[in-house]
């Protein structure tokens, strides 16, 4: 189950066979969403239930058994993640009312991130300030990362442990990371999913004092600033439209510029992750606009050939598995993600080690 902020996502496996699945938008209620679906899937036999859960601030770094205990705390985490920490619980919650015998697992989008380390994680600011409010980089989309940047390896023939990977989930919201032999080293998300690349109602990345000045000088409230920043930014602020497909539609010039300001964004965190990797062998791209957007692709990666990134022209058009040239240095690839069925391998894998 994957309760988004305004979707439900579900699907269900026999062994890693899709049996069914299917997406609700526009879902203000998630608990009787997902009642609904539940409600209509012939659920015999069915072993356990693997939930999308987005922050599990530092205590959950693994797929963690859903007790009362475990609910209690990541409600705590609400202000963390106000958007999506409450649809994912109003699921849970339902879940587990529906399917009180079946084992449930929570599998945490900022699990991944754990293996960040230090120097890439805290923020300059304060020390026992950050401590005492928490205030660090946890990182979001790592069932995403995790699951792509292995692919990205099992694509190139090599071993996770033996590559560099620059992910890009490019979704609604998007982030990139930097995965080294396999494990997390930086993302561009942070203490919340606003921090890092231009998303489609999100900044990304500004001045912090930006924040400042709209509150003294604006006179906004702070409640006003976080809807600007989180609902009225990015494509949909700078433009007017939020769905990439609409924006790539567009001649003009502010639809230019969003455009322009998405993908130089994203080219700033490969530079930045290629220089702090040491090199990187892979860029993947993936999600809604990664997966589908060669104009994205072609101009977040444009002018790297002095780094040994480069896209081929025809193959990033077909959106093959591979888009860089033959004999490139650094290769490009397109790798749809599949963050239901990873939920569904990291449950499964929870509770043989179980022993259930
Ligand atoms: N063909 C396409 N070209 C460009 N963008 C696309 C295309 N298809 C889908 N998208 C974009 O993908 C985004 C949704 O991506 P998705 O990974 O489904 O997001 P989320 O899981 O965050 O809801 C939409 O904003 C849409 O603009
Ligand atoms: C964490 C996050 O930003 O998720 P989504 O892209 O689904 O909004
Ligand atoms: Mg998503």
């Amino acid at each position: 189950m994957n309760c988004g902020s305004s979707s439900l996502k579900w699907r269900l496996f026999d062994q890693a066979e899709k049996v069914a699945g299917g997406l609700v938008e526009r879902v203000t209620d998630h608990g009787s969403a997902l009642h609904e679906v539940l409600s209509a899937v012939d659920l015999t036999g069915l072993d356990a239930v693997g939930h999308r859960m987005v922050h599990g601030g530092l205590r959950f770094s693994r797929p963690t058994l859903i007790d009362d205990e475990v609910i209690a705390a990541v409600a705590e985490l609400i202000p963390l993640a106000p958007l999506h920490n409450p649809p994912n619980i109003a699921g849970v919650r339902e879940a587990r009312r529906m399917l009180p015998e079946v084992p449930q697992v929570a599998v945490f989008d900022t699990a991944f991130h754990r293996t960040i380390p230090p120097m890439n994680a805290h923020y300059a600011i304060d020390s026992a300030v950050a401590a005492e409010h928490g205030i660090i980089r946890y990182g979001f989309h790592g069932t995403s990362h995790a699951y792509v940047s292995r692919q990205t390896a099992k694509l190139l023939g090599r071993e996770p442990a033996e590559v560099n990977v620059i992910t890009l989930h490019l979704g609604n919201g998007a982030s990139a990371c930097a995965v080294k032999g396999g494990r997390s080293f930086a993302t561009s998300m942070g203490l919340s999913p606003l921090e890092g690349l231009v998303m489609g109602t999100r900044s990304g990345n500004i001045d912090p004092a930006i924040i400042f000045h709209l509150h003294r000088v604006a006179g906004m409230p702070v409640e006003a600033i976080d809807d600007l920043l989180n609902k009225r930014s990015g494509l949909l602020g700078l433009c007017g439209d939020s769905d990439m497909r609409e924006v790539l539609r567009r001649d003009d010039e502010q639809a230019k510029l969003a455009l322009a300001m998405y993908c130089e964004r994203i080219k700033s965190y490969v530079g930045a992750y290629t220089a702090m990797l040491g090199g990187v062998d892979a860029v993947a791209f993936t999600a809604g606009v990664g997966e589908n957007s060669a104009a994205v692709r072609a101009a977040s990666l444009s002018n790297l050939e002095f780094m040994g990134i480069a896209v081929d022209e025809t193959r990033n058009a077909k959106g093959e598995a591979i888009i860089s040239p033959d004999g490139a240095r650094v290769a490009v690839c397109v790798v749809p993600t599949d963050e239901e069925l990873e939920i569904a391998t990291q449950t499964e894998a929870l509770l043989s080690s179980n022993g259930r």
